[in-house]
Parts: C-alpha cells; sequence; structure tokens
C-alpha cells in the first residue's frame, strides 16, 4: 500500500494504540498498528504546549523535514505525520529489536567482526546522508535502534542540521560524543559524524566510551587533547581506524568513502557479512 501512504493524511482514529516504547521529554513512542493494512509502526507522540515551551519547534520541524526524505536501510523510517490539537504524531518504522544502548548493556561489549559490520553499515548510512547536506550530529548508542535482522539504524534526527552549522546547542544528554569544535563552539560540519563514528566504535569495542571520566570538566579535557586508552584486548587495526577518526582537526579525519576501504573493515566486515541475531537467552 505505498502510494496510498502518500496521498493518505492520518489521523489517530487510523490506528489501535499498543504498549509505549520509550518515553522523552516531549512525548513518548508507542507501538502502533495501523488498522486496515495491520502494519505495525512506532507512534512518537509530542506535546505541542512542551514544544512551543522548550522553543524547539524548529528542531521538530527539522526532524520530520529531513527524515521523511531519507530512504535507506540503516535509517529508521519516517512514513508520515500528522496534529490533532495538543499532540503532534510522527509515524515511525518500527525498529523490532529495541536500542542499541540497551543491547550493549546486556552484551556489555561486541567481538570485533560484528563492531566492523555496525561500522559499515553505519558508515554508508552517513556516506548517504551527507550526499544529501545532512550532518546528523548526534550520531550514539541511545540513538541507534536494531531492526528485524538485527540491522542498525539510525534514528532521532533531532539533532541533524544542514551543513554547515555553528547552531549554538544546549548540551543536554551524554558530552561523550561530543567533537573538540562542537565543545568549542566552533562553526562545524559533516566531520563532527566522523568524530563520533570513532567514538562510537570505541564504545561497541571497549563497553565504555574512550573519554569517560568521573566529571564533565575531565572528559572535556580527554576530549580536546584527545587523550584515549585502548584496552590490550582492542586489535592493531581497530586502534589504526579509531585514531584515523578521532583526530582534533575535522578536516584531517578519515573521510568516511576511506573508512569502508580500511582494512579493519575489509577483513571483518566484508561485503555480504550479515549483523549477529542475538537470542535474549544467549547469555
Ligand atoms: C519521545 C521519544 C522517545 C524516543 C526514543 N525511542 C525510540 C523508540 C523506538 C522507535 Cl522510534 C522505533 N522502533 C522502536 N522499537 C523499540 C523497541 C523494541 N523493543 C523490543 N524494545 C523497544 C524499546 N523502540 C523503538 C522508543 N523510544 N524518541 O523520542
Amino acid at each position: 500500500a505505498k502510494n496510498d501512504d502518500k496521498k493518505k493524511s492520518w489521523s489517530l482514529s487510523d490506528f489501535d494504540l499498543g504498549r509505549p516504547l520509550g518515553k522523552g521529554k516531549f512525548g513518548n513512542v508507542y507501538l502502533a498498528r495501523e488498522k486496515e493494512s495491520h502494519y505495525v509502526v512506532a507512534l512518537k507522540v509530542l506535546f505541542k504546549s512542551q514544544i512551543l515551551d522548550s522553543e524547539i519547534e524548529h528542531q521538530v520541524r527539522r526532524e520530520v523535514e529531513i527524515q521523511c526524505r531519507l530512504r535507506h536501510p540503516n535509517i529508521l523510517r519516517m512514513y508520515g505525520y500528522f496534529h490533532d490539537e495538543k499532540r503532534i504524531y510522527l509515524i515511525l518504522e518500527y525498529a523490532k529489536h529495541g536500542s542499541m544502548y540497551k543491547l550493549l548493556k546486556e552484551r556489555e561489549r561486541f567481538d570485533e567482526k560484528t563492531v566492523a559490520i555496525y561500522i559499515r553499515d553505519l558508515t554508508k548510512a552517513l556516506v548517504y546522508c551527507h550526499a544529501k547536506k545532512v550532518i546528523h550530529r548526534d550520531i550514539k548508542p541511545e540513538n541507534l535502534l536494531i531492526g528485524h535482522n538485527w540491522e542498525l539504524k539510525i534514528a532521532d534526527f533531532g539533532w541533524s542540521v544542514h551543513s554547515p552549522s555553528s547552531r549554538r546547542m544546549t548540551l543536554c544528554g551524554t558530552l561523550d560524543y561530543l567533537s573538540p569544535e562542537m565543545i568549542e563552539g566552533k562553526p562545524h560540519n559533516y566531520a563532527v559524524d566522523i568524530w563520533s563514528l570513532g567514538v562510537l566504535c570505541y564504545e561497541l569495542l571497549v563497553g565504555l566510551p574512550p573519554f569517560d571520566a568521573k566529571d564533565s570538566h575531565q572528559t572535556y579535557r580527554k576530549i580536546r587533547y584527545v587523550i584515549i586508552k585502548y584496552p590490550d584486548f582492542i586489535s592493531e587495526k581497530a586502534k589504526d581506524l579509531m585514531g584515523k577518526l578521532l583526530v582534533i582537526n575535522p578536516e584531517q579525519r578519515l573521510p568516511l568513502i576511506n573508512v569502508l576501504q580500511h582494512p579493519w573493515i575489509t577483513e571483518n566486515a566484508p561485503e555480504g557479512a550479515q549483523p549477529p541475531a542475538f537470542n535474549p537467552e544467549q547469555k
């Protein structure tokens, strides 16, 4: 029923609502099923009052306009949106296996072949975004969901912008993924996503982000001087790739296209290699 979800203007009565999937500051995400097709979606419900109060209306508008335009297997689809008097509803793809954040907590860390597959797929999604002049700016386990075939999907484009941008962002949430130029409020571009790809690679391999520290000042300092310790179980090739992504000068970071040709990726995540399935009982 591809074409009619273009023409159709949706409303809440088109859906049976299911359990809450996640709660956020501005609203919640519910499992939902479209009544006619029985198609299962994730319905993100945002309160207009909260949005207007917090002046993040432009952010929500941008999230919608950006995510509706992006079509990629490793980017969570937005099928449409609608609103009623009090709320805005975003009709999103349902990611069957939840967030990378939860999976990482459950498994502590992943083996190098699994991480290389995730990084390969995330890099392809970012190459696609950058080709459409979109920088995500908020790549971290909380914003990555796991689909039906255990494939990674970038979600939550609430922080994405069109490059270049120097929009001041209230530093809410973890600092661990911020690049040096964002910390210093300098104009930033696509290269911030290359930096956060390096941070994510480390966290998936080690189980902790590379600049983890007891307080934010220590984290700032570690980021600004790129102070990283690699555990001895990390391979030389993995360290080589992260060392080429976590570079202070944005221009000197390894371009995403070259990430796909790096030996650690080509040897651990050859074309066609799929992410492993993690069954809940498998501990
Ligand atoms: C508000 C608010 C909360 C969030 C974070 N968030 C995203 C989801 C979510 C989405 Cl958008 C799509 N598919 C999902 N699948 C799950 C899920 C599946 N399992 C087995 N467990 C969970 C959880 N969550 C999904 C939920 N919360 N963004 O804005």
